[in-house]
């Protein structure tokens, strides 16, 4: 298929040759004859008469103060047209490109198209779609996106802020036409979802996230903005590609990295002191530092790791439940986690901590919580004899004794700790496509447990460590299952139906994002979001659980999100860091009761509905 592909490439390489002499031709001609405007910024990217997409120089980029607004890499015209065809060919030979919906990346052109054309259309067209869209605009489409973006891209969408932009972001910054921005998704593109380094390509996943915010929250399109902050890429192949939109340069690290993050939130809450800043797939190595660098004097959190952990709460509390037992029996389950990065580790922390709350919440109940997780990464499981153990993992390292008593040792294998410890829970945040071998499903099979709980919950599909048919197929009927991307459910024969439930963060960081908005707090506490998944556990009910379904339908979204930032307004003023919002100050926030909360969120909450428009001279 690829070298087909390349064939027919080359073959349309006549005419772009042909393109190149005429788009040669235009800028020769063009080129003396300035041309006046009278539009300056987003205005002329969204003039065909005038808009260059990538070409604009950087003088001109300065000079109509497109600074930020396009990606960093300027092109010529003919790598534009370069950029065009290969997008067009590949288009024709692989109109059949989805993960699991054949024209799935053709969906998202027409869906995009509507987008850049009428806003209020699109998002009622997603709304009213939402499950059928969901897996187009976001996972786990966005990824396939993100993958082939430089082919894709059209119109931008966002700001970009590069390396090469240090000490300018102040002034570019007011280069974004809104006058209030409430919501910023911000990616450095460096883990996109199981997808590794995508570079300056990872911005549609800043992009999808804010379609959720819209679509899920409410949140109104116009005071959105994703956010693209390209240091570079260590991506060897974006390196090499002519065609590539970011910085070709090996990413920043150190002092240097973190100078261009701090100017960055420097310069948006400067603009916008009230704006909440989502980070978003940022590598394990920099997503716990940056969290702990802002998350007390901003208005910040990370989806990774805390929306995820709280998804992955609501989950597992779901499981103890399925099982007929109380959610107070959680701080028995033995639980294997296959990953230790940014999801891994945040998921483990949550889960301590909850078990801890339930076991008295003091410093013994915590210290003792710990024994319940056996953690395996790439290199096995990680136990204190590890070397240069990373110090986010080292509290879930396994004592050398108590894991030979087990029969286990430093770097054991996920089979062998899986037959070994007979968990409850086998939850994977590896990225590893397929590592719920039929081994590793064997061995669940001599779980403990009265139900097992599998969650193969990396993105995108491909990534997910074990599909819903294989773990059915090999564990049995009676298991709980939920994956990151969505997956149908499994015809068990018998007129029974295996459950597959999608354990994604966005159950939760619409609501964490819209609550925060709505309730003014000046951070995100860890109150605040234990509150959101609390909330998100307790949205099932007996009945449903029992039945296997431990996470709600998407089409409920809109819903499940208007109760979860209700819970996160009651427990910022719970907190006393409730400053209000808009004319809902304090003081009024504080006399609401919980009905009257839910009903301040949904008045809140943006539709789209087409205003009525008049003009009027300036
Ligand atoms: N479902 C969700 O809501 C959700 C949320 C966040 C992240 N994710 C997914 O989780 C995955 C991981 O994200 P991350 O940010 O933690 O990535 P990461 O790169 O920081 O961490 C990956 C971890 O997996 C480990 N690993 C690699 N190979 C392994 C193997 N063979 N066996 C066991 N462990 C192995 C690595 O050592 C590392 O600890 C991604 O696919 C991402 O899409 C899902
Ligand atoms: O983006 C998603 O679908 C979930 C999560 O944020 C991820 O990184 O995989
Ligand atoms: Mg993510």
């Amino acid at each position: 298929m690829a070298s087909n592909l390349l064939n027919q490439i080359r073959a349309s390489s006549s005419l772009i040759r042909r393109l190149r002499q005429r788009a040669r031709c235009f800028t020769t001609t063009e080129g003396h004859r300035p041309t006046i405007v009278h539009k300056r910024s987003i205005d002329i990217l969204h003039d065909p008469w005038f808009n260059k997409g990538t070409a604009f120089s950087m003088t001109e980029r300065d000079r109509l103060d497109l600074r930020g607004l396009l990606p960093p890499n300027v092109m010529t015209s003919e790598q534009q047209i370069e950029r065009f065809m290969v997008d067009l060919e590949r288009l024709k030979v692989q109109a059949r490109d989805g993960p699991s919906d054949p024209y799935a990346l053709a969906k998202w052109r027409i869906l995009n198209r509507l987008h850049d054309r009428n806003e209020t259309m699109y998002y009622k067209v997603l709304i009213a779609n939402i499950e059928e869209y969901a897996p187009i605009v976001y996972t786990p489409t966005v990824g396939l996106v993100c993958q082939n973006y430089s082919g894709l891209f059209r119109r931008p969408r966002g700001m970009y802020f590069s390396a090469e932009d240090r000490g300018e972001m102040m002034s570019m910054i007011y280069n974004w036409p809104a006058d209030q921005v409430d919501m910023i998704v911000v990616t450095d593109g460096s883990r996109i979802l199981g997808l590794g380094d995508l570079g300056v390509h990872g911005i549609g996943i800043a992009v999808g996230k804010l379609d959720l915010y819209v679509a899920a929250a409410g949140m109104n399109p116009q005071r959105v903005l994703p956010v693209m902050i390209d240091v570079g890429t260590n991506n060897e192949k974006l390196l090499k590609d002519p065609l590539y939109l970011g910085l070709q340069e090996h990413r920043l690290e150190g002092d240097k990295y973190l100078a261009v993050i701090d100017e960055f939130m420097e310069a948006v809450f400067t603009r916008w002191p009230h704006v909440i800043v989502q980070f978003e797939d940022f590598q394990s190595k920099w997503a716990f530092k940056l969290l702990q660098r802002y998350r007390n004097t901003y208005r910040m959190f990370n989806d990774d790791v805390q929306g995820t952990a709280g998804v992955a709460i609501a989950g597992l509390l779901g499981a103890v439940r399925a099982q007929g037992r109380p959610m107070i029996d959680f701080p028995k389950q033995k639980i294997v986690v296959a990953g230790a990065g940014s999801a891994g580790i945040g998921v483990l922390n949550a889960a301590r901590k909850t078990m801890a709350r339930m076991l008295g919440n003091n410093e013994s109940a915590f210290d003792s919580a710990r024994s319940q997780f056996w953690v395996v990464d790439a290199k096995g499981l990680i136990t204190e004899e590890r070397q240069n153990i990373d110090p986010d993992a080292q509290p879930f390292a396994r004592k050398v004794n108590e894991a030979s008593r087990q029969g286990l040792r430093e770097g054991a294998s996920l089979v062998e700790v899986v037959q070994n410890v007979k968990p409850d829970v086998l939850l994977g945040l590896s990225a590893v496509g397929g590592l719920f071998s039929k081994e590793v499903l064997e061995a669940l099979k001599g779980s403990t447990s009265t139900r097992p709980a599998i969650f193969a919950m990396s993105n995108p599909t491909k990534n997910a460590e074990c599909t819903p048919e294989e773990a059915f197929s090999v564990v049995g009927d009676n298991i709980i299952f939920a994956s990151g991307s969505p997956f149908n459910d499994v015809d068990l024969g018998n007129g029974k139906v295996g459950l597959c439930n999608q354990g994604n963060n966005m159950y939760l960081f619409p609501g964490i994002g819209l609550g925060t908005l709505l309730s003014g707090s000046r951070i995100i506490s860890d109150g605040m979001l234990q509150a959101a998944a609390e909330c998100l556990a307790a949205y099932m009910t007996e009945e449903e659980v029992l039945t296997g379904a431990i996470y709600p339908k998407i089409s409920s979204i809109r819903d499940i999100t208007k109760e979860v930032a209700a819970a996160v307004v009651m427990e910022a003023i719970e907190e006393d860091l409730a400053e209000g919002y808009r004319e809902m100050d304090a003081r009024e926030l504080r006399k609401l009761s919980k009905e009257e909360i839910v009903t301040y969120v949904q008045d809140n909450m943006w539709s789209p509905e087409y205003p009525i428009l008049v003009y009027k001279k300036e």
